[in-house]
């Protein structure tokens, strides 16, 4: 069945501003959340915490099992750190938030990460990992690279993508009428 909303990946390093940005997506544009990290706690798809890392050790098939189903409807806001796992038939825009390394090393600090998290994710953002990856998972004309340093990229980030969701919305219409004819 073909999506009447589309499907929103929001990427990125932790910290550069994913949960941030989806809220404020999803109250923008009337889409759903999705947060990743919370499935993953409250439907035990993962195999423990790794005390050293500080973080959960990820069961990817178990969290597809969970989650697939709702992202086939549409309109879902998908925010984790890993971009992919998900069907690329299923995804129509990913976007990949991008900090500079002193304002996101704060906000690691401010999250009371130990070193060794820090380390790892600021070596993450500094090489992008996240960037790369979702590059090589998806068309590159779906993949689009934001940055989220100021409270002004996060509104303009979300007024542009807002203002593709109408576009979306408004194609796939047409499309769908075209159709019918
Ligand atoms: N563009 C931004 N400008 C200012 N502060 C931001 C921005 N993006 C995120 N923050 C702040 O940084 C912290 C981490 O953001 P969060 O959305 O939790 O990141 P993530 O979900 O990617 O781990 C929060 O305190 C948030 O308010």
């Amino acid at each position: 069945m073909a999506r009447t909303l589309p499907n929103i990946i929001l990427t990125g390093t932790p910290g550069v501003g994913k949960s941030t940005h989806a809220a404020e997506l999803a109250e923008a544009t009337g889409l759903s959340l999705l947060d990743v990290n919370d499935v993953i706690k409250n439907k035990e798809c993962h195999d423990g915490f790794d005390d050293e890392l500080q973080s959960w050790i990820v069961d990817e098939d178990k969290l597809m099992d969970e989650i697939e189903d709702d992202i086939k409807q549409g309109g879902k806001i998908i925010d984790w750190h890993v971009c992919d796992i998900f069907p690329e038939r299923l995804i129509d825009l990913v976007v990949v938030l991008r900090t500079d390394n002193a304002v996101l090393y704060d906000r690691l600090k401010a999250r009371n990460y130990n070193d060794k998290k820090i380390e790892n994710n600021m070596d993450a953002e500094i090489m992008q990992v996240i960037l790369d990856e979702a590059r090589e998972s998806y068309n590159e004309n779906i993949v689009i690279e934001l940055a989220s340093n100021t409270v002004e990229d996060m509104e303009s980030n979300v007024e542009r993508i807002s203002q593709w969701v109408q576009n979306w919305v408004k194609d796939n219409k047409d499309r769908g009428d075209d159709d019918d004819e």
